[in-house]
């Protein structure tokens, strides 16, 4: 691909690149500007990172530190190596001639606007109508830090494949579509961390427990891991937050930690991600060393970019983060918010229906 880093536009072109890089056959490499930073440090510092690595995930404006000529410069840069999935429809429709398209769509963020109240979080109508018809097209699974259930109760789509707390709860369709004829076979389930059952729960307590006195504080049970949200919190109380967080999970060395938009998720040290659960499923779907085959994966998150990157190392399909602002990430493209992401499927939908037209006109 053509290299435009750093390449300064005009303000007028910030939002969609004029001349976004070509895409050469499959996955498009891009050069990482930054390494995402490890957090395995200790003490006060480790709290620091935590903080840092969760407003980064969640940012809300720019640097106040950058002028607005940097910030403008900052983004065109930002911009031209992760064009708008949009802008690039055709091209991305390009490289994925003559092999299957399957879609990965994370939830929060990606299918529903980010809100206060993590149970009020509702995807519209017009969204749900726009997947149940992407999932007619193209094999479809929502992959979420949500617990399953949960999850499936925003969507309401039984066509759908669903992996919850991280991946690590899959559950195929219930509902036959022409993906999944053979309704005599068990639908696809797969729990890698069964066996935390106990320990999750034993933590989601304690974790209630603690961070009672922090006003706004919220604790999430998503069955195979725990969201502590600080959304809700006053800036000036993260700290003492992240603190109570990491005195319950210190007692708890088969537990981790990972950021999100303001929240931090606690889950089973087992080598268990969105990424993983991608490949899981492409499997499940029969889709093991191919190469005829084109995952989409969008999300807006940190823990998105698992599978970002799996689709980077296996060179195939592609990744598009939603976000406004500029964020160090694996996936090649951008789209800004749930509102555009229901834009780019609904052209998947009308791309795939005018090609099966097409073919029945030759
Ligand atoms: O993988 P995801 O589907 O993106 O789930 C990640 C977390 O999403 C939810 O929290 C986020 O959305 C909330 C509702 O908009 C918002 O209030 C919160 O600040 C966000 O972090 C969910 O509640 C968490 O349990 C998930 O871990």
């Amino acid at each position: 691909m053509t290299q435009q880093q750093n390449v300064v536009v005009a303000a007028e072109d910030i939002k969609r690149a004029q001349k976004p890089p070509a895409i050469p056959g499959g996955y498009i490499p891009i050069p990482r500007r930054s390494v995402l930073k490890s957090l395995e440090i200790n003490g006060p510092e480790r709290i620091n990172a935590w903080l840092d690595s969760m407003r980064a995930s969640s940012p809300t404006h720019p640097k106040s530190s950058s002028t607005p000529s940097q910030i403008s410069q900052d983004h065109s840069s930002w911009i031209l190596n992760h064009p708008s999935a949009l802008d690039m429809f055709d091209q991305i429709m390009d490289a994925s001639k003559g092999k299957k398209i399957v879609m990965f769509l994370d939830y929060d963020g990606t299918l529903s606007p980010i809100v206060d109240d993590p149970d009020r979080a509702f995807m519209s109508d017009s969204m749900r109508k726009t997947v149940r018809k992407l999932a007619r097209c193209f094999p479809t699974a929502i992959v979420t830090g949500r617990c399953r259930d949960k999850v499936y109760n925003f969507v309401r789509l039984a066509e759908l494949y669903y992996a919850g707390s991280h991946g690590m709860d899959i559950k195929g369709p219930t509902r036959t579509s022409k993906y999944n004829k053979d309704t005599k076979a068990d639908p696809v389930l797969f729990q890698p961390a069964a066996q935390f059952l106990p320990l999750i729960d034993e933590v989601y307590q304690q974790l209630v427990e603690k961070t009672k006195s922090t006003p706004g504080a919220r604790v999430e049970n998503n069955k195979f891991c725990v969201s502590v949200h600080f959304r809700c919190v006053e800036e000036k109380e993260w700290s003492e937050l992240a603190q109570q967080v990491r005195s319950v999970l210190k007692k708890y060395p088969k537990l981790r930690l990972s950021q999100g938009r303001k929240v931090l998720e606690i889950r089973p040290t087992i080598k268990w991600d969105k990424g993983k659960a991608l490949e899981f499923l492409l499997e499940s779907l029969g889709f093991a060393n191919c190469s005829d085959v084109f995952p989409v994966y969008i999300g807006d998150d940190r823990t998105d970019e698992d599978a970002f990157k799996k689709l980077r190392d296996r060179g195939q399909g592609l990744g598009i983060l939603v976000s406004k602002f500029p964020k160090d990430t694996n996936a090649s493209y951008s789209l800004q918010e749930p509102t555009e992401v229901m834009d780019f499927l609904q052209r998947l939908v009308d791309w795939k229906k005018e090609s099966l037209r097409a073919r029945s006109r030759v």
